[in-house]
């Protein structure tokens, strides 16, 4: 491949290349920096890892869509994927293949546009406890936002409701996403960059950790399955995916351990994402006060002022569902999006893209390839130049292609009721006397470093709405 072109990108460095710098690091900023020496496409390279960076939604449109037979499968990942098994067994992983489509299909039977509708209550309901929680404890709206977002998971996949954060269920499942997301950022291990240290014996310390994460993993996928199974022995199993997965009847002996883990998948790709895009809304509207207010007036009159909103009445209120679609531009949850492999050479725009490129969708470049990017501006979406059209978010915020997320609808939904219900109940302002310097998280899942605000409710009659709507709350 010598005389072939290569897109543009650094030099190679010597020992472990540019690739370190890349994931995890708040890499997007750089690459989107990078874009104006090297432009759309830009490809590193060193100790034999490739990866292509993609700059614009066209392209990555192009790539994933089009020639989704080339860019569909998954990186290696030497720590997360083969030692501790996951591209066995867990979704986001999985090489494409027909394992992946098995998996598909049974998430798509969860949550497909139609089934998700089942759910509507459940979210509308844990966005009435998060009111509550608001209520009470205002200062701890972080912690109260991301209970919310793990409540409706577990909720959905297993019909359990988490009373708080120390639920058993919640405490296994943060701790597999502490070890996860630390053996997926690749570079924590030199594993992932030199694969032959997997050969180490197992008194190493990553081996340990390795053993300690596929244990933590275990007991976070198998004891809520294993619950939802007893409770369905006894005739009490409330609405759930995994019950609809075991009522399936399905024989086959590599069905259980396939379900068990497209369940437990949901728990890891749905909270944190979840809760990203709801903390990202709070810190937005402690600094926009007049979008928030409009979005409050837009509620106000559609719902009025008796009721709290539900997920249906969405569809009539097109300003708050273009503070969600903006929220997510403004600061895209999963910036780097879950990066591809290529299966074999290609060419595009007269560029060589080798077998084995790491193929990672720069989904910050997308979000900052509109006017005035910093600017958290609902209308953008709204006053639409039909010349000059922007990609609506929840067309790439979520992934493109066959990949693509498939809990975004399930999520959106959660998101219209998060915050409508903190709109028609809540003022949010920055503190007093001080000003919000808006800061992110570099991870791959990116929300905003603990910030302060105040979550006030809007009347007394507000306050008295959160109490009644507590009282018709089932599961609590
Ligand atoms: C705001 C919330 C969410 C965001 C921003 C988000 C974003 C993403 C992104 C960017 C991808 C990679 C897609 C690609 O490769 O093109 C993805 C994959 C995935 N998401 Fe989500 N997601 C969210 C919520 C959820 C929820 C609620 C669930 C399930 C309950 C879920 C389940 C998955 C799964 C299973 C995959 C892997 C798909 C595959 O590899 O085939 N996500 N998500």
């Amino acid at each position: 491949a010598k005389n072939k072109k290569y897109p543009p990108g650094p030099p190679a460095k010597p020992i472990i290349g540019n690739i370190l710098k890349v994931p995890g690091s708040g890499a997007w900023y750089t690459l989107t920096d990078w874009m104006k020496t090297y432009g759309d496409l830009i490809f590193l390279h060193g100790l034999g890892n490739k990866v292509l960076v993609v700059n614009n939604f066209d392209f990555i449109n192009d790539l994933f869509e089009k020639r989704w037979n080339n860019y569909s499968d998954r990186p290696k990942f030497t720590v997360a994927g083969e030692l501790m098994e996951l591209e066995r067994c867990a979704s986001p992983l999985l090489p494409y293949g027909p394992e992946w489509r098995e998996h598909r299909k049974l998430t798509h039977l969860a949550i497909n546009t139609r089934t998700i509708q089942n759910y509507q209550v459940v979210q509308e309901d844990v966005a009435a406890i998060l009111n509550s929680d608001l209520l009470r404890s205002p200062e701890l709206f972080l912690q109260h936002l991301q209970l919310a977002a793990g409540r409706i998971v577990l909720l959905v996949t297993y019909g359990i409701f988490a009373e708080d954060i120390h639920n058993s269920y919640i405490v296994n499942a943060e701790e597999s996403m502490k070890t996860l997301g630390k053996a997926m950022n690749p570079g924590a291990y030199l594993a992932d960059l030199i694969p032959i240290l997997k050969y180490l014996p197992s008194w190493v310390p990553f081996q340990k950790e390795v053993q300690e994460g596929k244990d933590k993993l275990r007991r976070h996928t198998e004891l809520p399955y294993l619950h939802v199974k007893k409770m369905m022995s006894e005739g009490i199993a409330p609405l759930s995916f995994t019950k609809d997965l075991l009522s399936l009847g399905n024989t086959d002996p590599e069905f259980d351990y396939r379900g068990m883990w497209v369940a437990s998948v949901m728990y890891g790709a749905g909270t944190e994402t979840t809760f990203a895009t709801s903390a990202t809304f709070i810190l937005a509207m402690a600094l926009n006060p007049e979008v928030q207010k409009r979005a409050q007036v837009e509620i106000d009159t559609v719902v009025g002022t008796g009721r709290t909103p539900t997920i249906a009445d969405a569809s009539e209120l097109p300003y708050t569902m273009a503070v969600i679609k903006e929220t997510m531009r403004w600061h895209p949850p999963v910036p780097f999006s879950v990066p591809r492999r290529t299966t074999q050479d290609d060419i595009f725009n007269g560029y060589f893209i080798p077998k084995d490129t790491v193929v990672i969708p720069n989904l910050w470049a997308v979000s900052r390839s509109v006017e005035n990017p910093e600017q958290f501006n609902p209308d953008r979406y709204l006053n639409k130049d039909m010349s000059n059209p922007i990609p609506d978010p929840s067309e790439w915020v979520f992934g493109m292609g066959r990949r693509m997320c498939p809990g975004r609808y399930l999520a959106q939904n959660s998101l219209k009721a998060i915050v409508t219900g903190i709109l028609s109940a809540f003022d949010i302002l920055p503190p007093e006397n001080e000003f919000i310097v808006p800061k992110f998280k570099p991870t791959h899942i990116s929300y905003p470093e603990p910030f302060k605000c105040r979550i006030r409710p809007r009347s007394q009659e507000k306050e008295q709405l959160i109490e009644t709507r507590m009282l018709e709350v089932k599961f609590t």
